[in-house]
């Protein structure tokens, strides 16, 4: 399976719609890739949250349709990275969008860990209810946002509804890159995943965003990783590693609760 992450620049200075058409181009633009990722938040922004509350759309919205007409151009499943999204009764979330090839929406994905403790998201967003997974090209992938990495249990009740494939979105600071680098590791390791992680890099609202996007193997490989460029980071890997991993090294079969 090929991947393509394409790693965004954090500027928000254009229209959003003019953006999202530039996202869109780049994305139908990749049409050798199986699965291609995008960022957190990248078109309402993800340190953005004092416009979250007039950017914010049922889904559709204005922002997947877009994309899914690119995700049936490149013939590739897409990660949509995620969208302010307004609730039937209100609330809003931090929601990721996967489409397949056809541009049809196979899941969408509620953050379940807000970031900003007592601000930010944990103030303005609601709470996503659970695990998300989906079907992707023959094998099982769990979606998880940003924040959501430093909660190892997450990754595992992942784990525990099939994925053998972990995609995630984020906007994740360069302040504490070194924990997403490690952290994206360890939860490949301990999961005996491929992660996908896709990252956003420039400086958004004053806040400088760390790149280094990556694909981390189940053995814990990083079998690509990006700079802290804008750039379209492309990985092929073999989803039958998960198994071999898992039969020669079963370390999953060991756990005890
Ligand atoms: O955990 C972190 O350090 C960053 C998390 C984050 O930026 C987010 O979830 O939006």
């Amino acid at each position: 399976m090929r991947t393509a992450l394409v790693q965004l620049g954090g500027d928000l200075s254009a229209p959003l719609a003019q953006r999202v058409e530039e996202v869109a181009g780049t994305v139908a633009g990749l049409g050798d890739a199986d699965l291609v990722v995008l960022p957190e938040l990248w078109a309402q922004g993800a340190w953005n949250a004092r416009e979250w509350a007039s950017s914010a759309e049922p889904l559709p919205g204005s922002v997947v349709p877009v994309l899914a007409d690119a995700a049936r151009a490149a013939d590739a499943y897409l990660h949509c990275g995620s969208v302010v999204e307004r609730a039937d009764d209100g609330t809003l979330y931090n929601t990721a969008v996967l489409l397949g090839p056809d541009g049809a929406t196979l899941a969408t994905y509620r953050k379940v860990h807000r970031f900003g403790f007592d601000s930010g998201e944990a103030a303005v967003l609601g709470a996503g209810p659970g695990p998300v997974t989906a079907a992707v090209a023959g094998t099982v992938a769990g979606l998880a946002t940003c924040y959501d990495l430093r909660f190892p249990e997450l990754f595992r009740a992942l784990v525990d509804l099939g994925a053998e494939l972990v995609v995630m979105a984020s906007s994740w600071p360069a302040a504490r890159i070194g924990h997403w680098s490690t952290l994206a590791r360890a939860r490949a390791i301990e999961d005996q995943v491929w992660l996908v992680a896709c990252n956003q890099t420039g400086t958004q609202r004053g806040v400088a965003l760390g790149g280094r996007s990556v694909v981390v193997s189940p053995w814990g490989e990083v079998v690509a990783e990006a700079d802290d460029t804008e750039q379209v980071l492309v990985a092929d890997i073999d989803l039958s590693f998960v198994a071999t991993t898992r039969a020669e090294f079963p370390v999953l079969r060991d756990r005890r609760l």
